[in-house]
């Protein structure tokens, strides 16, 4: 009878033979490194030795051509080579610190025994090439270990599903050649690796989980059939985890036709993209494109606006409540993110099909040479069957064309006499050689009018490089007003009317209109009218969508609007989206997840969506989970990892002198329990700021701003709105009044700042506890007088 003891000798020794294998192939494929890579400076330093150049006449110019073209082959094909012997490398290293960390026995039906199965994060077959020792673990197989406790258990291939029983489950965790621990599990993935993993400290980068993905994780990782995936999880739930390691698959299962660059992931900020840029490469794999959304738009607008960024509009929305406009501002943002204002911007587009467009006068040297009018007036001379965009390529064309007679005429003009003047001596070489061309064969005969002729060439080409600024401008349709035709949306109430029943418009709207006039005065777009804007460009000049793109990933998609969403898909029309979220972490007041999903939805069938639901949360101990989602609607139904620690704690205090002192005491004690990453949460900048100066005279605190584009450990104040997506060891909430957290839009603030915590949670407050607080039980937290 085998004990236990016995199979973990025989799992070490496995361990061993398994690396002497990995370091066998690792030096034979150093050797061939270095072999092709000294193959590659070669063939570049002789590149052009081995290359017949001879351009007599045209069959030796295609010999040449054939050669260098053969030349350029073997190049490409050594360095081919080289990166696939590099990349083969790169997965041997990464074993070499830890081969796998799961094994499985799975015997398939009609089979007679069962296969071993262990799973790394790399593949490595033995020297035969007929057994795979290690199994990627995005292998098909290897999904088998995510999904089933032993017992009946199937698995997909591309060729169909295959069933079996799984007889052993076994999880590893080993280092180099030694196994630390192994266990065999029953469940899914055994509590008790999670619950060491989770245990850990928070790294200033997320982690990779493929060790312990669960069940509910891996059908968000390996789903391949819809074109919309969207997943619901509470805080902490690993949406962002199962997000990257869904990117480390499709890259690994889809490796012949998908590259890193056709993935897209919007995410909250600068710094969440520093955060989680280690995991992929951890994995082997390249990172995906990040971007904000604000970043996504600014590139957009190209250089006309600054697009004012998400942030300054959060601290708005939680600090101006005073402002006599506020309401009006906030009535606006809603309106604008909504999709009633996206079919106001489709009926505006129909409108403008007819009348009201504005082009702007075009002016060299100072003076108008073709008016906004008259463009206006050749636009709407056109057949009206042709599409807005269709007409202003016509309008273009012509403008181009006009500009070219312009030019001509501008030739006999004195500023060019002038000018012709001042030119260099190489001007007019270049006009005596060019002429000497054009002429050809008769190079060698001067004719009497040379003089003339090299001067004519010289004033055309003069007054053509005055001309290129302006040819520039038009082919990239600037002479259309966009501004003004966005902005006369709100000067002229007509329009609206026209556009829109009384009922349709915002009750504030003449207000609405009056502000937002007002705002886009500056070159600072506000965020809110940046989405409109774009798309309304995009519907009169025609959208240039990105096709490249494969995948979209929206992280902290309860983010983002209606509209936002509608724009994202039109940009990205050969894409496929996941959209990982939380509405109780809906930050921005006007957004809310369910509103802007919901809208998504109706655009795709049934069939292409799957909305998987994360119930189960990992980042925080049991007692800040029971404290938290108390704070928020349907909270009992976020279930705890069972990983035990401190309730947290709320501490009154009298006065500031109080405040920093309790909390700089707590830091300290923080740091001698080991904890690095302690956050400081507070509501605004401005509360940051000043808490930063508070405690900042006594102990090492950084204080992190909306431009922080690296995330690093040790103790920090940060805005909770910049807090999102990422974790701490320990979590401060700097003041947890009433008068800070008491109304509803603050509710989910408070709830996304408390579940940034790990391990350890403490608030503290003046004068009265924010309600959010006291509606919690007594129990769920300790009183600190
Ligand atoms: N299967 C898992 N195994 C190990 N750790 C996990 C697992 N799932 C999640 N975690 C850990 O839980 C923490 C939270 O994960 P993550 O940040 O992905 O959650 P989230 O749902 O995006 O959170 P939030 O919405 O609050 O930002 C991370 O430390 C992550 O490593």
């Amino acid at each position: 009878m085998t004990t236990n003891h016995d199979q973990f000798e025989a799992e070490q020794s496995r361990v061993v033979r398994v690396l002497e294998c990995i370091d066998d192939r690792l030096d034979r494929l150093q050797d061939e490194l270095k072999f092709v890579k000294g193959d590659v400076v070669s063939i570049r330093q002789t590149f052009w030795d081995d290359v017949t150049v001879n351009m007599e006449d045209a069959s030796e110019e295609a010999e040449t051509a054939a050669s260098i073209k053969q030349q350029a082959e073997l190049l490409s094909e050594r360095e081919r080579s080289y990166r696939r012997a590099h990349k083969q490398a790169k997965i041997l290293q990464r074993l070499q610190q830890s081969p796998y960390f799961g094994r499985i026995d799975f015997q398939e039906k009609g089979e007679l025994k069962a296969e071993q199965v262990y799973l790394g994060t790399g593949s490595l077959l033995d020297d035969e090439g007929m057994e795979f020792l290690i199994y990627d673990w995005r292998a098909p197989i290897s999904s088998l270990y995510y999904d089933y406790p032993p017992g009946k258990a199937e698995y997909k291939t591309p060729d169909g599903t295959i069933s079996g029983e799984l007889a052993l489950k076994r999880q590893f965790i080993i280092r180099g050649e030694q196994i630390k621990s192994m266990f065999d599990t029953g469940v899914t993935i055994g509590d008790e690796l999670l619950k060491e993993v989770l245990g850990k400290q928070a790294d200033s980068q997320m982690r990779s989980i493929v060790a312990t993905i669960q069940r509910e994780q891996n059908r968000i990782i390996r789903n391949e059939h819809s074109r919309l995936l969207v997943v619901q999880g509470a805080a902490g739930s690993g949406k962002t985890s199962a997000a990257l390691q869904r990117v480390a698959y499709l890259l690994y299962r889809y490796r012949e036709t998908l590259q890193a660059e056709q993935i897209v992931l919007f995410s909250p900020n600068p710094m969440f993209n520093h955060y989680v840029s280690t995991v992929l490469p951890e994995l082997g794999e390249e990172n995906m494109q990040q971007v904000t959304y604000q970043e996504f738009l600014e590139h957009r607008l190209q250089n006309e606006y600054v697009v004012e960024d998400p942030f300054t509009l959060l601290e708005y929305e939680y600090s101006a409540m005073n402002k006599p406009e506020y309401t009006a501002r906030l009535q606006g943002i809603h309106y604008k993110s909504s999709a009633a204002f996206l079919a106001v911007i489709k009926r505006y587009v129909d409108y403008l099909s007819q009348q009201g467009l504005k082009f702007k006068d075009l002016t060299f040297h100072d003076k108008v040479i073709i008016t906004g009018l008259e463009m206006r007036e050749y636009f709407y001379s056109l057949e009206s069957s042709y599409s807005v965009p269709n007409r202003i390529e016509i309008v273009k064309d012509w403008i181009l064309k006009r500009l070219t007679d312009i030019a001509k005429q501008e030739r006999s003009k004195t500023w060019v006499e002038d000018a012709i003047e001042l030119l260099d001596k190489e001007d007019y070489l270049w006009a005596h050689q060019e002429l000497k061309r054009r002429r050809g064969k008769h190079e060698d005969e001067e004719a009497f009018d040379d003089f003339d002729a090299e001067r004519n060439l010289l004033v055309a080409k003069l007054v053509q490089e005055h001309f290129k600024p302006l040819r520039k401008m038009v082919k990239q349709l600037e002479f259309l007003d966009l501004s003004r035709i966005y902005t006369q949306l709100f000067e002229d109430g007509a329009i609206m009317e026209q556009l829109c029943s009384d009922g349709e418009r915002p009750a504030e709207w003449a207000r609405i209109a009056s502000d937002t006039l007002s705002r886009l005065k500056g070159n600072i777009m506000p965020y809110e009218d940046a989405t409109p804007f774009l798309d309304l460009q995009g519907r009169l000049e025609g959208v240039q969508v990105n096709t490249n793109i494969r995948h979209v990933f929206i992280d902290e998609g309860q983010d983002y609007s209606p509209y936002q969403y509608f724009y994202i898909r039109r940009m990205f029309p050969r894409s496929k989206l996941t959209v990982l979220g939380d509405f109780n972490q809906a930050i921005f007041t006007h957004t809310g997840m369910s509103n802007g999903l919901q809208e998504m939805l109706a655009h795709y069938d049934e069939h292409e969506t799957e909305m998987i639901i994360l119930a189960r949360s990992y980042r925080s101990t049991r007692p800040i989970i029971e404290f938290t989602r108390q704070f928020i609607e349907g909270g009992q139904e976020i279930e705890p990892f069972n990983r035990d620690g401190n309730k947290p704690t709320v501490t009154y205090v009298s006065d500031e002198a109080e405040l920093s002192s309790r909390i700089v005491a707590q830091i300290s004690q923080l740091q001698q329990e080991g904890y690095e990453s302690i956050a400081v949460i507070c509501k605004t900048t401005a509360e940051s700021k000043r808490a930063h100066k508070m405690l900042a005279s006594q102990l090492s605190i950084r204080l992190v701003h909306k431009e922080t584009s690296v995330f690093e450990g040790g103790a920090i104040v940060i805005p909770a709105y910049l807090a999102k997506g990422v974790e701490f060891d320990a979590v401060i909430i700097f003041d947890a009044s009433s008068d800070r957290y008491s109304k509803n839009n603050e509710r989910k603030l408070f709830y996304t700042a408390c579940t940034r915590a790990m391990h350890e949670l403490h608030l503290y407050y003046m004068n009265t506890l924010s309600p959010f607080v006291t509606e919690a039980s007594d129990d769920s937290y300790t009183r600190i007088k």
